[in-house]
């Protein structure tokens, strides 16, 4: 693997561990949320915030489409894969090429492994904080995003850091939608969850926890809304009441860092959840 560190000596980190030993770190932390949400945003805080208490995190990025990056990852799938050239040797468009860009990389993925091992034998990043792509299906629902999410949490703590538009998600059709898929990442991980109510910094939060915590106060939203929608958005929000009640949701700015003390309190208290095998 072409990344910052050069490629590991067969004689790897993890195998000097006892085996299957799971490590207590990097706690690795994987970044995930519907597209513009500002999953690349909120990393770059999180590593100038950490970096002011001397706790670098360790970055990784596995958007192969990603331009302009805010931040300098430690390993970068663009080193390894060209997602422009992989359109055009596989005749893809912009998502398939992406999907197959992924793809590529799990062959891969023991190296980035073996170098998240030496960071725990080093014990040089207590945090590893992955970035992935805008399309979060991508990475959710294809065979690669789930190898690396197995493969990351069978061996280091691991939580999914959710990240959703206060902006965008206004609306209530629009906030059960983007809770149904939060939930259902959930479902799929089964590991600990922290939804980042971002962009604190131009929405008041408010609104969303009410709306998770206070049933009526969501239906009041729902008044608006044809009646089709209005009784099924109604019904999915009785249905994840538990999924609330049990929710980590902590509302921050990755343009200012508003509340990144109170996420990684979170942060904290789900990698000690993860060690005793609870989640959400
Ligand atoms: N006001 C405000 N804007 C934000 C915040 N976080 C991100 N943005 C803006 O939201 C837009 C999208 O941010 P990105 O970080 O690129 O989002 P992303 O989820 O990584 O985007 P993709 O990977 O392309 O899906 C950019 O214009 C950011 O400047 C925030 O906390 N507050």
């Amino acid at each position: 693997m072409d990344c910052d560190e050069g490629t590991p000596s067969s004689n790897n980190a993890i195998e000097d561990k006892t085996e299957y030993e799971a490590f207590k770190s990097p706690v690795c932390l994987i970044v995930l949320g519907m597209a513009g949400s500002g999953k690349t945003t909120f990393v770059s805080k999180l590593n100038s915030y950490l970096k002011q208490y001397k706790r670098a995190p360790y970055l990784i990025n596995l958007d192969p489409a990603c331009k302009n990056m805010p931040y300098t990852p430690n390993i970068d799938i663009r080193d390894s894969v060209k997602y422009k050239q992989v359109m055009k040797n596989y005749g893809l468009g912009p998502n398939g090429a992406i999907v197959t860009s992924l793809n590529l990389y799990t062959t891969k993925f023991h190296q980035l492994m073996d170098l998240l091992g030496k960071v725990n034998v080093e014990n040089s990043h207590d945090i590893a904080v992955i970035d992935t792509p805008g399309q979060i299906e991508v990475f959710t629902w294809s065979a690669s995003g789930q190898i690396l999410t197995e493969s990351l949490a069978s061996t280091f703590p691991t939580i999914v850091v959710y990240v959703m538009d206060l902006e965008r998600s206004t609306s209530p059709i629009t906030f059960m939608s983007n809770m149904l898929y939060a939930c259902s990442v959930l479902y799929k991980t089964k590991l600990p969850f922290i939804v980042v109510l971002n962009k604190c910094d131009i929405v008041d939060p408010t609104y969303a926890i009410e709306w998770m915590h206070d049933f009526e106060t969501f239906c009041d939203a729902l008044e608006n809304e044809s009646s089709y929608m209005s009784n099924l958005t109604r019904t999915m929000a009785l249905t994840l009441d538990e999924f609330y009640n049990e929710l980590k949701c902590v509302p921050v700015s990755s343009f200012t860092g508003h509340n990144f003390d109170e996420f990684f309190k979170m942060v904290d208290v789900a990698a000690d959840e993860f060690q005793k095998g609870i989640s959400c």
